[in-house]
């Protein structure tokens, strides 16, 4: 079996340098995808990472009406619930960028006491986006944005939970999850690993004991460490010197 290609490492010494590279960076795909396709598709994660694109607010060269957004991630909850991912990316980005609403697709709210539907209507919503545009057998984001939870989990992807072996749909709904609130959706790994680009985003002391796990040991298998594009796809890391204390991983110094 052969050994992957370790991830590419950029540590800053603090979240505003972070936020302004990853700007920088999410700039660079933009562009790329416009340039080849004419949108811009992005997946990105809840928690602390949408206080992390801030830095984008500000950029010049933001084509904003191009951007296409999903959740990689979405707690069931009603979209204005403090839980929801969405809620968060609302107040730390849409409400101050013209994102086209139309281009920011949510979890249908009418199906929260169906799971099951609710992750298969999230399902058909990529399907739209994607199925015709470019027949693949999935999605081809062209940036995901990835957290990581002190346990290591990723997405709605915890140790330990079947979801890690599901290889056929793109959208899975989990009811336990051990994080609250339980009942989520989430991307699959092949729709993860099928990104042309995907960047983690790790700040703050509060994940330094599990970095090392997924970076240096990725053969413990963490559910953040069993992301791998595929192909060409890139998979890069961007975390601040607080996080990334006791990686052993060389970090390199970010360019473009
Ligand atoms: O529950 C979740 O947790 C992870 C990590 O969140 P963080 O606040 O520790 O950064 C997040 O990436 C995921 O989208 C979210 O649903």
């Amino acid at each position: 079996m052969s050994v992957p290609t370790p991830p590419v490492v950029y540590s800053f010494s603090d979240t505003s340098k972070l936020s302004d590279s990853l700007a920088e960076y999410i700039l660079k795909a933009q562009r790329e995808s416009i340039d080849k396709r004419g949108r811009f598709t992005v997946a990105i994660s809840g928690g602390s990472l949408p206080k992390t694109l801030t830095a984008l607010i500000s950029k010049s060269g933001v084509k904003w009406d191009k951007w296409h957004v999903f959740y990689v991630d979405e707690r069931v909850v009603p979209l204005d619930h403090e839980d929801s991912n969405h809620k968060l990316a609302q107040e730390a980005l849409y409400s101050k960028v013209p994102i086209p609403p139309g281009n920011i697709h949510t979890i249908d709210e009418t199906l929260l006491d169906d799971l099951e539907e609710l992750s298969d209507a999230y399902e058909k919503e990529l399907i739209r986006e994607f199925a015709q545009k470019d027949s693949a057998r999935f999605p081809v984001f062209d940036l995901i944005l990835l957290g990581i939870g002190p346990d290591g989990h990723t997405a709605s992807l915890f140790p330990g939970h079947e979801l890690l072996l599901e290889h056929d749909r793109w959208v899975a709904p989990i009811e336990d999850s051990p994080k609250p609130p339980p009942r989520r959706v989430t991307f699959t790994y092949p729709v993860i690993n099928h990104a042309t680009r995907v960047a983690f985003v790790a700040t703050g002391e509060g994940k330094a004991q599990i970095l090392p796990n997924i970076l240096d040991t990725p053969e413990l298998g963490l559910p953040a460490a069993r992301v791998r594009p595929v192909a060409h796809g890139q998979l890069v890391w961007f975390v601040d010197d607080a996080a990334s204390a006791e990686v052993k991983l060389q970090k390199s110094e970010f360019k473009l």
